[in-house]
């Protein structure tokens, strides 16, 4: 059991018209209801609220002009004559709230103290308590997509964001984005980074695209790694990246805070939460394609992308229309997916476990990838991964996903892959080989009830650090030489018809939709590099099982 910290202040205070011991210590703020007489009484039991001083937003002296108070939302509300010597000597304090579904509110507390010193000692003692968290941020760069999924990212972040970030004392330079790729642009060359303690996006998966992209790259130029390059191991980025939902999908932000809610996420950028993530570089013959942190999809996921592109116009509402098209077209692709296996790690895609705040398995997984990554630089072999672990898997399939983490989202809260870790250096490549329609059907339901997606006979998943795919039509001559071999010649034959464009029966290739964007390239060349980005967030929290021994109301 945690020791209680040193106690900092001890006051009997009022909050409306009750009294209260009210206490603080290095880390918690604690107000419990007097008792006046120690016997017990059913109808007036005892209250004790205690909030961690972590989850203070900020502390306000409660003003008083002409006989009115201020309100929270800044008007000024007349006072009764009697409250007025109490008024005089008031703070509020405003701190996080949870509530259903991981949501986070601000609420506050005004406490009123006998004497105007008290107060002043009150508010100056809290003020150093939150003074010594230095993980908080001051000043931030925002970028703002007003186009981004139902377009409400304006004012999402001038009715809902704005006016928590000033209460917590937190200064913005905002940028409203003009142009696709504006914000990424930006950060690779022209943003004064040194300025700020991290960089916030307000909008979609694809707006927080643009953010990594810009981030990833400038890191790298600054630090002298070649981003083209696949086997370079990459720079870590410094500044920390909040992301204020307001798209179509929000599967990271859902992923890491467990609600695409603008206040919660705000409220985890202002208490200054950390959560580290893996990010999967993606090159095609030595090239820098795009990085990718949730889904790197071939197939039904990338065909459901190429076609909801162009019905950008209904909002969220393309990918339903454009998913039940892609489900009734049911096409298939021929290709070859090499994979080198995750060797050494906890955890696997089957586990029940789930990866949540203060993940195990991405702690000890992420320890295990540094040390390593330590001893190859001894070494002086950074590119060690041998040939000889990988496996080689040709076939048809429906969709070939890579899962770096659980992609959960409104649409699927569970994901892609349930068990996937945020920041374990891993990727879940799930095949889901040719099948029937009904069979594709029961496997996409699963993604929406508690049953296995996993569990049917042409689906297999494998936990990875690196994969390649190569389509069919990009074989050299000998591997498919060796594919016609395996095949019978009715097989032979079809392939054959619906390889050539003039049939118009299938097409031969799908497109990569990469974090909801689509690649120019099928044959592509991924590698996940552990932690390389910070978000402000700490992963989903479990609900508390047992009462927590170290709150002093549990005492
Ligand atoms: N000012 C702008 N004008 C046009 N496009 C923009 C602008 N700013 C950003 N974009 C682009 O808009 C695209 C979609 O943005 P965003 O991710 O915010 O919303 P979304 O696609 O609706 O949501 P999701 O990615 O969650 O599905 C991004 O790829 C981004 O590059
Ligand atoms: C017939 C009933 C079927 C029900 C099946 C539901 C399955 C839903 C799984 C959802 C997986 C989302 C993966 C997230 C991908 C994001 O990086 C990307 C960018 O925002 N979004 C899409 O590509 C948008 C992709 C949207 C796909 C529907
Ligand atoms: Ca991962």
């Amino acid at each position: 059991m945690e020791r209680p910290s040193r106690l900092v202040l001890l006051s009997e205070l009022r909050v409306r018209n009750t009294t209260y011991d009210v206490s603080l210590s290095r880390s918690q703020l604690t107000w419990k209801r007097r008792v006046s007489s120690p016997v017990y009484h059913p109808f007036r039991p005892s209250v004790c609220h205690s909030v961690s001083v972590s989850e203070i937003i900020s502390v306000r002296e409660e003003e008083e002009e002409n006989g009115s108070r201020r309100r929270e939302d800044g008007s000024w509300k007349k006072i009764k004559e009697r409250e007025e010597k109490d008024c005089r000597q008031a703070f509020t304090v405003l701190y996080v709230e949870r509530c259903r579904q991981h949501r986070w509110r601000c609420a506050e507390v005004t406490f009123t103290c006998s004497d105007g010193p008290l107060c002043q000692h009150w508010i100056s003692s809290i003020r150093e308590q939150l003074a010594t968290i230095t993980s908080r941020p001051k000043h931030l760069l925002v970028y703002i997509n007003p186009y981004g999924g139902k377009r409400q990212g304006k004012r999402i972040y001038e009715q809902k964001v704005a006016p928590l970030f000033a209460q917590a004392g937190v200064s913005t330079h905002v940028i409203v984005t003009e142009y696709a790729n504006h914000a990424r642009d930006h950060l690779k060359t022209e943003a004064e980074l040194e300025k700020f303690d991290g960089v916030v996006c307000v909008g979609g998966d694809g707006m927080f695209s643009e953010i990594i992209h810009g981030l990833i790259w400038r890191t790298q130029i600054d630090n002298g790694v070649d981003p083209n390059c696949p086997d370079e191991t990459l720079s870590g980025c410094s500044l920390r990246i909040g992301i204020i939902p307001a798209g179509s999908t929000d599967c990271i932000c859902f992923a890491t805070v467990g609600t695409n809610d603008p206040v919660t996420s705000a409220l985890h950028i202002i208490v200054g939460d950390s959560q580290p993530m893996d990010v999967c570089s993606v090159h095609h013959n030595n090239t820098f394609l795009r990085y990718s942190v949730s889904l790197l999809g071939y197939g039904f996921y990338g065909d459901v992308l190429t076609d909801s592109e162009r019905k950008r116009w209904m909002g969220p509402a393309r990918y339903d229309l454009s998913g039940l098209k892609m489900f009734l077209t049911h096409h298939y692709y021929e290709g070859t997916v090499s994979y080198l296996p995750a060797r050494g790690i906890i955890g696997t895609p089957r586990d029940a476990a789930r990866c949540r705040s203060g993940c195990v398995v991405c702690q000890h997984n992420g320890q295990l990838h540094s040390e390593r990554a330590e001893s190859y630089e001894m070494d002086d072999m950074s590119n060690c991964e041998s040939d000889g672990e990988w496996r080689t898997i040709r076939g048809k399939f429906l969709a070939i996903n890579a899962a770096s983490m659980s992609c959960a989202c409104p649409r699927s809260p569970k994901g892609l892959s349930p068990a996937a870790h945020l920041a374990d250096g891993t990727t879940d490549l799930i095949l889901v080989r040719k099948c029937s329609r009904f069979d594709f059907l029961r496997h996409l339901l699963r993604h929406t009830s508690k049953d296995d997606q996993f569990d049917l006979t042409f689906v297999e998943v494998h936990r990875v650090r690196r994969f390649r795919f190569m389509p069919r039509h990009c074989q050299s001559d000998s591997e498919l030489e060796l594919d016609l071999q395996e095949n019978s010649k009715h097989q032979i034959f079809s392939q054959i018809c619906r390889d050539h464009p003039a049939c118009g029966c299938a097409p031969a290739y799908s497109s990569w939709n990469c974090d909801g964007e689509i690649l120019t390239h099928t044959a592509i060349d991924v590698r996940v590099h552990c932690q390389l980005i910070n978000l402000f967030a700490r992963g989903i929290e479990e609900p508390p099982v047992f009462e927590d021994l170290t709150n002093p109301c549990a005492i």
